[in-house]
């Protein structure tokens, strides 16, 4: 049962046999799911339709009396270039197809045609129309700076730039009907992206989450697409699949990139037909539900080791999200340390602690692996164990003390480097002297947070930095 108009605009049936009009609305909308449909029994009409309505789409005979389809062609072209015209024909001739589609019609069909076919090439051209929208929005977007619905975006906590161009991509893609691919490392805020998608598309259905790891095909299959009674031993009752549950909404698949490669292939029919079967049902249910899908994996490297097919990854990654990795966006440390200190004073009912000053400039300095989940697990330790008036370092302190993921350089071979293989090596005091410059400059100074980033002691700094300014001109 669908209850909203689909596509959000109209389409235009124009034949002058009424019957063929009621048959084939009733097909579109049965069989294709399409229901935003209006219907022209005199061509004559359509010029003044087209400028009055919110037509994005025309299915057009070519034989009616008064005005043909063969004239109105040209005429709708010239001036609606924006609607691409669905050219049906009594009649199936190879020419007449030919001079149709030199002048600028989408499609060409037979009215005898499958209807599965014409409905396939409609689809085609709602997709079309959805993608040249979408990249309208987009253009107007990345020129404009401003976010249109910043309310959607008030649980993602950032100050970074790249993140921010994120959420202007969100809004130009989130009104489109194609899946879109959330990726980026476990913990970097996958899923609450995949809830901002959803709240920017203003669709009124609801947003249902399911994480597919570790689902095998049944249970994947009954999950998304529900059973009959009697589908199987132990389907006592019938049940309705997530995809019914997410009507007019959002599916979000979590983890995709585990999914099994068979589930993966009733997923991409899905998405390309936009059709189901219950199981235990030979009845086609329509999936009206916009799909969003997350990973913590590198896709490309999946389907090159033949863990994820090729069609499907291509499939899913017309919209494609990438969240860069919390160390990615230093400023956001600092920004997400308070809020979550924050929110754990105020969860475990205890005064916000003063912070060491140098905590926040080790913390933009850990490589975090864990990401946001792990900033806000370190400081709920940290707060849960607290008692004095100033936060105590010693969570922090285990983990920093042993990072073992910093970000390191590595040569043609695969070695660890940070040196450039084409230029000659710095003698060693100059490395010395380049690095305590370094730590002084990401530790804004102060000493005692430069010994600790570069693991030296507070004498042997200081006796450094001496020398430098000794020898500095
Ligand atoms: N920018 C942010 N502002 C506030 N909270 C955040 C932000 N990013 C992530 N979080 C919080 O961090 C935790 C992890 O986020 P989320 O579950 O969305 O990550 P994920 O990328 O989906 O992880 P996984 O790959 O493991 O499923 C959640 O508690 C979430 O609320």
């Amino acid at each position: 049962m669908i209850d909203s108009l689909t596509p959000d605009f109209e389409i235009l049936l124009v034949d002058d046999e009424e019957a063929w009009l009621r048959s084939i609305s009733m097909t579109l909308a049965m069989s294709g799911g399409i229901n935003n449909v209006v219907r022209c029994s005199d061509s004559r009409k359509v010029p003044e339709l087209l400028r009055s309505r919110p037509i994005g789409l025309v299915l057009l005979d070519l034989n009616m009396p008064n005005l043909s389809g063969q004239d109105l062609l040209p005429a709708i072209i010239e001036e609606h270039p924006e609607v691409p015209v669905i050219v049906l024909s009594g009649l199936n001739q190879v020419s007449v197809a030919v001079e149709c589609m030199q002048k600028g019609a989408f499609d060409f069909f037979v009215k005898t045609v499958e209807e599965e076919r014409l409905i396939q090439g409609i689809h085609r051209a709602i997709r079309m129309i959805d993608l040249q929208r979408e990249n309208r929005e987009m253009k107007s977007r990345i020129l404009s700076d401003r976010l249109e619905n910043a309310e959607a975006f008030a649980d993602i906590l950032t100050a970074d730039r790249a993140m921010l161009s994120i959420f202007r991509y969100i809004e130009a893609v989130a009104g489109s009907s194609q899946p879109i691919l959330i990726t980026g490392e476990s913990g970097v805020g996958k899923e609450l992206v995949a809830r901002a998608v959803h709240k920017v598309s203003r669709r009124p259905g609801q947003l249902v989450s399911v994480n597919v790891a570790g689902l095998d095909d049944q249970i994947f299959s009954d999950t998304l697409f529900g059973h009959t009674r009697g589908a199987f031993t132990g389907a006592e009752l019938p049940r309705s699949g997530m995809i019914e549950r997410a009507a007019d909404g959002t599916l979000f698949l979590d983890e995709i990139g585990d999914l099994a490669i068979t589930s993966q292939v009733k997923l991409l029919r899905l998405l390309q037909e936009g059709e189901y079967f219950s199981l235990g049902s030979d009845v086609p249910k329509r999936m009206n539900a916009r799909v969003v899908v997350a990973t913590h994996h590198d896709l490309a490297a999946k389907q090159a080791a033949g863990e994820f097919r090729k069609d499907f990854y291509y499939r899913l990654c017309g919209h494609h999200i990438h969240i860069p990795a919390l160390r990615e966006r230093p400023d956001d440390i600092p920004l997400l340390f308070d809020h979550f200190l924050e929110e754990a004073a105020r969860e475990l009912k205890k005064k916000k602690p003063t912070v060491p000053k140098e905590l926040p400039v080790l913390l933009t300095n850990y490589s975090f692996p864990g990401n946001v989940r792990e900033l806000r697990a370190l400081v709920y330790d940290a707060m849960s164990r607290h008692e004095a008036h100033m936060l105590s370092m010693e969570t922090f302190k285990r983990v920093l003390g042993k990072d073992q993921n910093r970000p390191v350089r590595l040569n043609e071979q695969g070695e660890r480097s940070v040196f450039v293989p084409s230029e000659p090596l710095p003698p060693l005091h100059e490395v010395a002297d380049l690095l305590v410059a370094e730590a002084m400059r990401r530790a804004g100074g102060n000493q005692s947070i430069a010994c600790r980033l570069i693991g030296v002691s507070q004498p042997a700094l200081s006796k450094r930095l001496k020398k430098t300014g000794d020898s500095a001109p």
